[in-house]
């Protein structure tokens, strides 16, 4: 279990705190979500947790102890991941996970394979100073791993990174949850906290501002919206049907229009969706949020009107939350 207790940090001791009384615990085998906007705090919260700075005011602790009672042999049995990539440029990649599992005293995990896990292994014996981006990304994580962590703290794991390989990177650190460690995930994508985080703080201008499961926060203080996708226009719905049934073919015109706006619409539902050799009229779609008086009398207008194709409820997003509560987005 890691605590943090009232942690408040003041890097020029001029009263303006960048870390202000913040407190959280995080079970073991879990995934801790630290959000928030540039400049919030989440490095500066944790390096104090991670003893790269001093700690001023409040406790950080590890099973009961406080981190500055912590043997050395603690630091053997954590693996951090930054954002910016510290490599040793000249060294390949194999040989940059090699030089680092030699800094332990532990166990540590085969460097080949955890190249493997990331798809690095075809650029195992490149120097990194020519890898890409993403592929500094994914060493860099898969370093944090040559200890076999108990804890892990990842500063946005998978920013920058293609869907494919991002899904992997979440993959990985799911299994290493369910193998009992302890993930401090820093981030400043919602989306990636909601599909891996078993809790998730919000944390702006120094203090945390909601914590709790994200489906909880969704429950709390998400409004739920209904998407409606209904038939835009019911005098060519009639026009159309009734060109059908009188065996007329569409107009020229009706035709190339519903093909230039169907072209759009494929998968969008926002603008008309249809096999323009159909007839079948145009479909819009509206997000509309039933708290709203506006909204629930356009819900009931759409209902009467028959046109409706699909409807659904829709969770707000945590990104949405976090607007809600602090007045700005993460970005
Ligand atoms: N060494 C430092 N000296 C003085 N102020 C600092 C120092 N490091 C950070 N700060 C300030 O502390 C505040 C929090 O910074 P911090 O880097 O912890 O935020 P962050 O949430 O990690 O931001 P980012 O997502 O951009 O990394 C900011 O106002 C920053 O300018």
């Amino acid at each position: 279990m890691i605590t943090v207790h009232n942690l408040t940090h003041d890097y020029e001791g001029k009263g303006n705190a960048s870390v202000k009384d913040v407190s959280f615990q995080i079970p073991e085998g879990t995934i801790f979500g630290f959000l928030g906007p540039s400049g919030a705090g989440k490095s500066t919260t944790q390096a104090l947790m991670t003893g790269l700075l001093r700690i001023q005011q409040g406790q950080v602790l590890y099973d009961g102890t406080p981190i500055q009672k912590q043997h050395q042999d603690f630091y053997n049995q954590i693996g951090m991941s930054f954002e910016h990539p510290n490599l040793y440029g000249k060294l390949t990649g194999l040989e940059n996970l090699t030089y680092f599992a030699g800094l332990f005293s532990g166990g540590t995990a085969d460097p080949r394979a955890l190249l493997d896990a990331v798809g690095l292994t075809d650029a195992a014996h490149k120097r990194t100073s020519a890898y890409s981006k993403g592929m500094k990304q994914r060493l860099v994580f898969a370093r944090a791993l040559v200890n076999n962590p108990r804890i892990l703290f990842l500063d946005e794991p998978t920013s920058g990174l293609d869907p494919a390989t991002a899904e992997r990177i979440k993959q990985i650190i799911r299994d290493k949850r369910d193998e009992g460690c302890t993930v401090f995930l820093t981030t400043h994508n919602m989306q990636i906290a909601d599909d891996l985080c078993d809790t998730v703080a919000f944390l702006y201008d120094g203090a945390i501002v909601a914590m709790d499961a994200p489906r909880n926060l969704k429950l709390q203080y998400g409004e739920k919206s209904l998407v409606v996708e209904y038939r835009q226009d019911p005098t060519r719905a009639a026009k159309s049907s009734g060109d059908q049934a009188s065996g007329d073919q569409a107009s020229g015109d009706q035709a190339s229009g519903d093909q230039a706006s169907g072209d759009q619409a494929e998968g969008s539902g926002r603008e008309p969706s249809t096999d323009p050799s159909s007839h079948t009229p145009a479909v819009q779609r509206e997000v509309l949020f039933p708290q709203n008086p506006a909204d629930t009398r356009r819900v009931a207008e759409l209902l009467g009107s028959g046109l409706i194709e699909t409807m659904h409820s829709q969770e707000a997003s945590l990104e949405q939350i976090f607007i809600k509560l602090t007045g700005r987005g993460l970005s």
